[in-house]
This record gives structure tokens, sequence and C-alpha cells, in this order.
């Protein structure tokens, strides 16, 4: 049985009062344990001193994006060696911002990847499909080269310490979510590539769904066999909102 699991995505939200106003409401809400894994994703200036409001809670702290390279000169960038400094235990790799705006194509996304594992981190890649793609048909073959580039350059075995989330793109910020169904189809395809490489491994991978995820859609989103929760962004931005979808995944 896999674990449900929450990460709230912040993108660049948020200020040292508003930061500490939601960790406080947070973790108001949450008992000491709960049968859900939960992480937030600060932007990097906040990430230490999230960590440490954060500090002996059951909420692990992530990053949005790595470099690729371990240390130099790289004007603006964090390695992963950074991000495991400051206590982070997940790392955002391939968000579709960063494959668009930041143009992050397979290949850096793949060697982002290696660098979070590297240090320890687990990464959790981002893959999707735009509007064009679904309409063209072409969403199970997007997704499929999409964690190809990562599986082919990653050790055996390197999804064991992973997590996946399916984003897709015209479901990002929109308020459209994904239909449970099209999600469900999307993460069984997702499951079935990394199963035919690994069946142990794709039994326990956990694949979340990330697109306009709200209180109001979570459980019927989560109920869906191979979705095992979800990578939040605006509505992680509120406390009662994302206690809500984390209590989705625990009812699932
Ligand atoms: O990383 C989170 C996703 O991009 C989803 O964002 P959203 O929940 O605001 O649509």
């Amino acid at each position: 049985m896999r674990r449900p699991f929450i990460a709230g995505n912040w993108k660049m939200h948020g200020s040292r009062a508003q930061n500490a106003e939601l960790i406080e409401g947070l973790l108001l809400g949450l008992p000491g344990q709960v049968p859900v894994d939960i992480a937030v994703c600060p932007p990097n200036v906040y990430l230490w001193e999230v960590g440490r409001l954060l500090k002996d809670s059951i909420v692990k702290l992530g990053a949005q994006s790595c470099c690729a390279e371990s240390i130099g000169a790289f004007t603006g960038e964090a390695s992963a060696a950074m991000l495991k400094d400051v206590g982070c235990t997940y790392v955002i790799v391939g968000h579709s911002e960063r494959r668009t705006i930041y143009r992050e194509d397979d290949a850096l996304v793949a060697r982002k990847f290696l660098a979070a594992q590297a240090q320890g981190l687990i990464p959790i890649l981002c893959v999707g499909e735009t509007l064009e793609e679904r309409e063209k048909g072409q969403t199970m073959q997007v997704v499929s080269r999409q964690l190809k580039a990562v599986l082919d350059v990653a050790a055996p075995g390197a999804l064991q310490q992973a997590v996946l989330a399916y984003e897709p793109v015209w479901a990002i910020g929109t308020g459209k979510n994904a239909t449970p169904e099209q999600a469900q189809a999307v993460h069984a395809h997702i499951r079935a590539e990394v199963a035919a490489r690994d069946a142990n491994i794709a039994a326990r991978l956990q694949v979340l769904y990330g697109g306009s995820v709200k209180a109001g859609n979570a459980k019927e989103i989560f109920a869906m066999p191979d979705v095992d929760g979800g990578l939040i962004g605006g509505a992680s931005l509120k406390a009662d909102e994302f206690l809500k979808i984390c209590a989705a995944a625990q009812a699932h």
C-alpha cells in the first residue's frame, strides 16, 4: 500500500510574515502523526527559516528546483548540496514553469534529477503535456519521452528514492483540473512505463497529480487507484485549504 503524499509548491509567493502565519496554521491543524507524507516547497530565500519553523514537525521541506552543477560560477543558482544543507528532503525537478519559461529541456531535467539524488535529496519529477499536445493526442507520448530522458541516465532502482508528478500544463493555475479519469489514465500509463523496467518499484512509486487541485475536488482525484496525492500550487498558500487537501488524501 502506498502512502499518500501532499506537497505544496509555493512558487514565487510569500514573505517572512506570511510564511510564519501559514506554517503556524498548518502545524496547529496537524496532529503529531498522520498517514500522509506532507511537504512544503517555499522559494529558496525562505528555505532556512521555514525549515526552522517546521522543526520536529511531520511536514518536510522541499525546494522548487536545483542546479544541475555541483559548485562554481553559476550566478543565481543553488546546488543540491546547498538545499540539503539547509534542511531540504525533496526538490522539484522539471516543473513545467521551469521547462517553459526557463527553457529547461529533458536532458537538463535529467541532470538535475541526478544531481539531487547524488546529494540524498528526493526529486519530485514533473511530467505533463501542453493543451496543444493533448489535443493532438500526444499526451502519453510526451509523458513517456519526459520520463525516459531520466530513466535512461539514472541508475537502475533510482525511482526507489523519487516521486513522480503528473501535471498537465493546461490545468496549472487555470482552475481547470484534469478529470479524475483523465488523471488516472496518465498515472496508469506512467506506472506501466516504470513497471516495464521494474515492477516492484512501480508498485511502490508515489505518483502525484498537480493542476488546480483544491479542497473541493481533491477527494475525487485522490480516489483514483494510481493517484497517490497531489502537488499543490495555489491552494497550498492557505493553511485551511491545504489541510483539507491533506485530509482528503488521508481519507483515500
Ligand atoms: O506545482 C504545482 C502545480 O503547478 C499546480 O499548480 P496549481 O495548483 O496552482 O494549479
